[in-house]
């Protein structure tokens, strides 16, 4: 990572970017929401690709992964889950989704592995009925679409690939490092550095949602640009991050330095 990144990421600003919340037009209003004065984001640091989160912080998943989930379950003769229980289980991938799901329907931990494997070839071949981009993401996203842009998600690949498909995003992301792309998922930091090598290295921010990526973020020593909305359950002052914003329309600038 280079040193003027180095001096970015060194930098925490609770920037909470406060929306209008007009029409879409979200005009964003920063304001340091923690009340102590912090160094403004270094505009100087011209940042040279962006890689971003999916679910809970591009996309809100968490219906069709809740479907997907009470649709296992009731093969396996179990009773459904709760949307809010199953929405808390988001972040850690599937592995980390079914241990949760087995753990509270008390199911055989020894399915575990079957029900990873019906979840994903479920959810590949219906990704996203249910699941909607926030508001402004895709003005966000054709507004940096002069960067490099690419996804780093606890989500495999597959499944990955099939809602970019069904949310007619195929050509936005030249870099996909999906839950399956390496042995290891967030929080572990090599998926981050694997798909920074991909997009080409240089200052990258990373944009996501929750516990999860902020840890990953801080282990690889990469800016975070953390979306407020999402799936986290902790506080946003306690998770390391460069600026927090609450609505897509604030993204662009929070990129740009300005
Ligand atoms: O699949 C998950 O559990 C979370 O996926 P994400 O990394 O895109 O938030
Ligand atoms: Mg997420």
């Amino acid at each position: 990572m280079g040193s003027r990144a180095a001096a970015l990421a060194g930098r925490t600003r609770d920037v909470c970017a406060l929306c209008s919340g007009r029409s879409g037009r979200g005009i964003g209003r920063a304001a340091v929401a923690s009340g102590e004065t912090r160094q403004p984001v270094d505009g100087a640091v011209r940042v040279r690709a962006v890689l971003f989160d999916l679910d809970g912080t591009l996309v809100d998943s968490a219906p069709d992964i809740h479907a997907g989930v009470n649709a296992i379950l009731a093969e396996e003769g179990v009773a459904p889950l709760p949307f809010a229980t199953v929405r808390g289980f988001i972040g850690g991938g599937v592995p980390v989704l079914m241990t949760r799901v087995i753990a509270a329907t008390g199911m055989e931990p020894a399915r575990h592995g079957a029900l990873c494997a019906r979840f994903v070839e479920r959810y590949e071949h219906d990704p996203g009925g249910l699941t909607r981009p926030y508001e402004g993401v895709e003005e966000a996203l054709d507004a940096l679409a002069d960067l490099p842009l690419g996804l780093c998600t606890n989500k495999p690949e597959g499944p990955t690939r099939a809602l970019l498909s069904h949310l007619g995003w195929q050509g936005r992301f030249s870099v996909i490092v999906g839950g399956d792309t390496l042995p290891v998922r967030k929080p572990d930091p090599a998926p981050l550095h694997e798909a920074m090598r991909r997009i080409g290295g240089g200052e990258v921010l990373f944009v996501g949602d929750s516990e999860v990526d902020a840890e990953t973020a801080r282990s690889a020593g990469v800016p975070l640009l953390l979306f407020t909305q999402g799936y986290r359950s902790t506080e946003v002052a306690a998770l390391p991050h460069l600026a927090a914003f609450d609505h897509w329309s604030a993204l662009p600038a929070l990129v740009r330095g300005r």
